[in-house]
Parts: structure tokens; C-alpha cells; sequence
């Protein structure tokens, strides 16, 4: 059994009991995403104003079916009727030819109320998917960085898919319920005690079956959460599956991953069941009510028979459409829960989005950090007071202890995070100044754990930038000294690598990671224990090369390892936080307790 959610709207779904509530949400869901697609509100009025035209064209067939009927019954080839509004009076074949006319105009009409909702569904799913990308993509990296893995794989799948259905779900209500209110004053029109009848009998339907309605709702709300642990769940198992491998998977991991299974059972289980009873007893409880109707409707004066049977026709055809709006009804409280969540989230990325600047970039000569305080916004103080200047083409090690905030003074060069307070200055201009864009086209990043994506050696190096020539790959290959190993293979820049792949090895997959970041010709260059995998024979060669570009790129190394530190210019010494020393590496060695030490451990 599925926990209790903590959101609170669901503890206030539980309070509100108002029958039209399903109408209320989803015309506030529907404002808060239909910004997010295309000429939706367009579509939507041409589907009620179609729709109308349906119910007309629908209620004047039965209507005539009706008075046809009645006319065959007393053997006359003339139909004569008195229809509400309309005094009918024509030869047989001309009533059955308009007959046929309007059965065609009211296919052709099905057809284009069924196409309408599918196409701004299909539509929708497309925008939704490009809004929610470019969303996550421009928003700011605390809100990326803090988000519970596998949150956006549910909303781009799950959520997007569900929300799609919902607006074909919206559509096919609003043209139903146009029907249904069309065909219901089409019987006030033509017999007001029978629609007096109708009108009562689902105003009874609806509220009779609000109560499971809101139970419905409520366990879509439920099944909305647990399929995003799900989700986060099921990364985990692909994250460790490596480890998983190795270590063996314990009862404990298989049992809390089955937990994850059976919590999305329970609330599935009931909102399919309810999904599914819900109509079938409106189906039922209808067939009762239009019993009741019909008796009522044989105690009063119901004028002639061709009106009677046209009310009766009307009343059983309004009542099919009633229990689809009912249906509409249930399928949109089982999906709201998924267009809120998906609107939050959109609203959550949009209106965090990365901050940027207006001025161009110039080159950068100089890079400090002046009196830099940082906190990570659910934790303590960081980083404190650091400052520190280098200059352009200088090659900069960054060491200390594991936590000591390395990586914290990476993400504040790359701008990925802004100082608590004090700042980053490029060229004694606060960064924060510059156009985002220039920066990210002069800096580059190699990361702890480097990252490929399934395609080609070639395909990886120029990921980032899909204008390079094969000439300037084959260039940062060298670089990275990657060249002549994948000449020796056999599908050479055109061998497939990806995350999982067998091909490469863990030292390749940082060299290909290397040759990605040097192949915009960086300005600064950012290894962020990037050299860590190599061997001691790779490493000296990524060095040498790290070396050819030294004067013309400014390098941060972060390393552990002394190899790397010594073939710096200056290294820096970060110790809880604080800048301890900064110096060159001989001059280190004589002052610095860390680095001395460091120097002491063999093989380091
Ligand atoms: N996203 C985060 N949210 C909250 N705290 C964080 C986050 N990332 C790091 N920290 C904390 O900030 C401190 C500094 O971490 P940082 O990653 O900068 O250290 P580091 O020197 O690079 O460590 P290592 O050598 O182990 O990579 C640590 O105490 C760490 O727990």
C-alpha cells in the first residue's frame, strides 16, 4: 500500500467536494500549459462551434427519423409533422433524401471532431517535449544540480505522454458536451416536460457519482508520485548497474527496488479500476433513470407521436453523450494531477533561467576571484574568502584534500555557480557582465567522470561544436593523444563508443573527453581530475601536449596527483575552504605541509 503523499494538494483534494471542480482544474491546468503549445485555443473553439453544428445536424436527423417513422406507421408517402419550432410538410423521398444528406454531414462532421483533438494532442506532445527541453536546458544549474534523478525522464514520458492524452480527452469533451447541451435544448425545443426529465436525470448521474470520481482523482495523484520514485528507482539500477555486477545484488537492494515496483501497483490497480467501473455504473444507473423518464414522460400529454418518439430518440442519444461527459470527467481527474505537476515543473525551469549578461567578451587576459564566499543553497559555507589572479597561458594546479572545495572553485570558474559573495573577474570585469554564450564558446571542461554518448569516436569529439571539419578532430585528437591509437583500429574515427561500450577503455574515454574540450580551441581549459584513469605512459603524453599549449591557454588542473601538480606553473592549495597557499610547485614544496606531504606518498 502506497504511503501517504506529502503534497499538499493532496491532502486538500481530500476537503473539496464541489462537483464542478473538475471543470475549474482543468481549465486552470489548461491556462497554466496551453502557453506551451500552438494554436490550441483556436482549435478548441473551432471544435465547439463544429460541434454545435453536430448537435444540430444530429437532433434534426433523429428528429426526422422520427417523423418519417410515424408517417410509414399510418401508410401516408406525405410526412407531416409538427416539431416544436419547424411545421414539417413534404413528399417521402424528399424528407429521406435531406435524411441522407444530413447522416453524410454528420460522418463527415465525426470525422473532423475526431481529427481535431488528435491533432492538437499530437501537437501538443511535440511543443510540450521542445518547451520542457529548452526549459531544463536554460535554467539555472542549482535547480538542475538539485533535482532527484530521473524527475525529468518521468515528466519528458510519462507526464508529457499523459498530458497529450489529456488534451485529446479535453477535446473530445468540449465537442461532446457542446453536443449534449445542443441536443438537450433541441428536446426543450420540441417537449419541455421531457426535457425537464432528461436535464434531471443527469444532474442526478453527475452528483451520484462524484464521490468515486474524486477517489479516482486522488489515486492518479498518488500513481503521479510513485511513478516518479519508480523512475528514479529504475536509473539507479542502470547508475550501479557496474557495481550491482560486482558486489552482487542483496536481498536489501532487491527488496527496496521491489518496494518501489509494488507502490506503484496499489494506486495503478485502483485508478484503472475505478478508470473502468466508473462509466460502466453511469451506463447502468442511466438506462435506470431513462426507465423513470419514459414513465413520466407516458403520464403527461406529450402532444403526437412523431414528437414523442423524436424526444425519446433525443433523450437516449443525450444520454449516451452524458455518460461521455461523465467519462470525460474521470478520465480528466485521473490526468490533471500530471498537467499541474508538468506545469510546475515548467514554471520551476522557466523561471529560474541561467543569468546572463550583455557585454562581448574580449579576451581573456586575467582570471581572479576576489574574497569568494560560497555555500550550496542546502548546505554550510564552502568556500571562504578566496582570492586568487592568473594570468592568461598560465598553467594552474588546484590540490587538497577530498571536500576541501576543489570542485566548488571549478564550478564558480565555469560560472555553473555564482560566489555567495565577492566575485569571478574576467579581465577585473565581473563575469557575471559577459554574454553567456561567448564564455561557453572560449572555456572548456573535462569533468571527474567523463562523459560519451552513443555515436561515433568522430561524433563524440564534435559534439559540442557540430561545425568542426575533420581536419580540426583528427587536430584535437593529436592533442589529446588519441590519434594514433584509433588510426589502429579498424573502423578508426568512424568506431562506435558510447557509455557502455566495450571499445574504449577508461583512459580512452578521457582522452576522446579531451580532444571534445580542446577542440574549439579553448581560451581556458578546466581538467577536473581528467588525467586520473591514464597510466603513468598516457598521462605523460596528454602532459606533453598540455604542455605544447602552454602561453596560449589558461590551464586548471585539479589533481591528487604530483606528477601532474610539478609540471604547473602554480598550484593552489585549498584546504576546508580556504585558499592556503598558492606558489609554484618547488616553492610549495619547501612551505606547504600538504603538498610536501603529497610528495611523500609513493606512485603519487
Ligand atoms: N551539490 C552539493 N550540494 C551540497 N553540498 C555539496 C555539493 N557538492 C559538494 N558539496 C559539499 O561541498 C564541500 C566541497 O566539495 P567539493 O566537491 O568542492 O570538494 P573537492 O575538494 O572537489 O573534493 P574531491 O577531491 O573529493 O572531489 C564538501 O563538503 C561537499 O560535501
Amino acid at each position: 500500500m502506497a504511503e501517504p503523499s506529502s503534497d499538499p494538494r493532496d491532502q486538500e483534494s481530500a476537503r473539496r467536494a464541489n462537483p464542478l471542480e473538475v471543470a475549474r482544474k482543468t481549465w486552470g491546468a489548461w491556462l497554466r500549459l496551453s502557453p506551451f503549445f500552438r494554436s490550441s485555443r483556436l482549435a478548441i473553439v473551432v471544435l465547439a462551434g463544429l460541434s454545435l453544428v453536430a448537435g444540430l445536424v444530429e437532433s434534426g436527423l433523429i428528429a426526422l427519423i422520427a417523423t418519417v417513422a410515424a408517417s410509414l406507421a399510418t401508410g401516408s408517402r406525405d410526412v407531416q409533422a409538427d416539431l416544436g419550432p419547424i411545421a414539417l410538410d413534404a413528399p417521402l423521398p424528399t424528407v429521406l433524401t435531406v435524411g441522407v444528406a444530413m447522416a453524410v454531414v454528420r460522418g463527415c462532421l465525426s470525422i473532423l471532431l475526431a481529427y481535431i483533438p488528435a491533432r492538437v494532442g499530437a501537437q501538443a506532445m511535440a511543443d510540450l517535449r521542445r518547451k520542457l527541453f529548452d526549459a531544463f536546458v536554460g535554467a539555472a544549474w542549482e535547480i538542475k544540480a538539485s533535482e532527484r534523478d530521473g524527475q525529468f525522464q518521468s515528466l519528458m514520458n510519462a507526464h508529457i505522454s499523459i498530458v497529450s492524452q489529456a488534451i485529446i480527452t479535453l477535446g473530445n469533451g468540449v465537442s461532446i458536451f457542446v453536443t449534449f447541451v445542443t441536443l438537450v435544448v433541441s428536446a426543450f425545443l420540441l417537449n419541455l416536460p421531457a426535457a425537464v426529465a432528461l436535464a434531471v436525470a443527469s444532474l442526478l448521474l453527475f452528483a451520484g457519482l462524484r464521490p468515486l470520481a474524486r477517489r479516482l482523482r486522488d489515486q492518479a495523484r498518488k500513481l503521479s508520485a510513485e511513478n516518479i520514485e519508480y523512475s528514479k528507482g529504475v536509473q539507479e539500477v542502470v547508475l550501479m548497474a557496474e557495481e550491482t555486477q560486482v558486489f552482487g545484488a542483496s536481498p536489501t537492494y532487491r527488496e527496496t527496488f521491489y518496494r518501489l515496483v509494488d507502490r506503484v501497483r496499489a494506486p495503478l490497480l485502483r485508478s484503472r479500476f475505478l478508470a473502468e467501473a466508473v462509466p460502466a455504473l453511469f451506463q447502468s444507473v442511466a438506462l435506470l433513470l431513462l426507465v423513470l423518464a419514459l414513465i413520466v414522460i407516458s403520464l403527461m400529454d406529450v402532444g403526437n407521436l412523431a414528437s414523442l418518439g423524436a424526444v425519446v430518440l433525443i433523450l437516449i442519444r443525450a444520454l449516451s453523450f452524458g455518460q461521455q461527459v461523465q467519462s470525460v470527467a474521470t478520465s480528466m481527474d485521473e490526468k490533471i494531477p500530471f498537467m499541474e505537476r508538468l506545469a510546475d515543473a515548467l514554471g520551476q525551469y522557466s523561471g529560474h533561467p541561467q543569468q546572463d549578461g550583455d557585454q562581448d567578451l574580449p579576451p581573456v587576459r586575467r582570471l581572479s576571484l576576489v574574497s569568494v564566499d560560497f555555500a550550496y543553497p542546502t548546505g554550510p559555507q564552502v568556500l571562504h574568502d578566496v582570492t586568487f589572479t592568473v594570468e592568461r597561458g598560465e598553467t594552474i594546479g588546484i590540490a587538497g584534500p577530498s571536500g576541501s572545495g576543489k570542485s566548488s572553485v571549478v564550478q564558480i570558474l565555469l560560472r555553473l555557480r555564482d560566489p555567495s559573495d565577492g566575485a569571478l573577474l574576467v579581465n577585473d570585469v565581473d563575469a557575471r557582465s559577459f554574454r553567456r554564450d561567448q564564455w561557453q564558446r572560449r572555456i572548456a571542461y573535462v569533468p571527474q567522470t567523463a562523459q560519451l554518448v552513443w555515436g561515433t569516436v568522430a561524433d563524440n569529439i564534435r559534439f559540442y561544436r557540430p561545425e568542426l571539419t575533420d581536419a580540426q578532430i583528427v587536430d584535437a585528437a593529436r592533442k589529446a593523444n588519441l590519434h594514433d591509437e584509433v588510426m589502429s583500429w579498424p573502423e578508426g574515427y568512424d568506431t562506435v563508443v558510447g557509455q557502455r561500450a566495450a571499445a574504449v577503455s577508461g583512459g580512452q574515454r578521457q582522452r576522446i573527453c579531451l580532444a571534445r574540450a580542446l577542440a574549439g580551441d579553448p581560451e581556458v581549459l578546466i581538467l577536473d581530475e581528467a588525467t586520473s584513469a591514464l597510466d603513468v605512459r598516457s598521462e605523460n603524453l596528454v602532459h606533453q601536449s598540455l604542455e605544447a599549449l602552454k602561453g596560449r591557454i589558461t590551464l586548471f588542473m585539479v589533481s591528487h596527483r604530483i606528477s601532474a601538480l610539478a609540471t604547473c606553473d602554480r598550484v593552489m592549495v585549498i584546504e576546508n575552504g580556504r585558499l592556503q597557499a598558492f606558489a609554484p610547485p618547488a616553492d610549495l614544496a619547501a612551505t606547504n605541509t600538504f603538498y610536501r606531504d603529497i610528495t611523500r606518498v609513493p606512485g603519487v
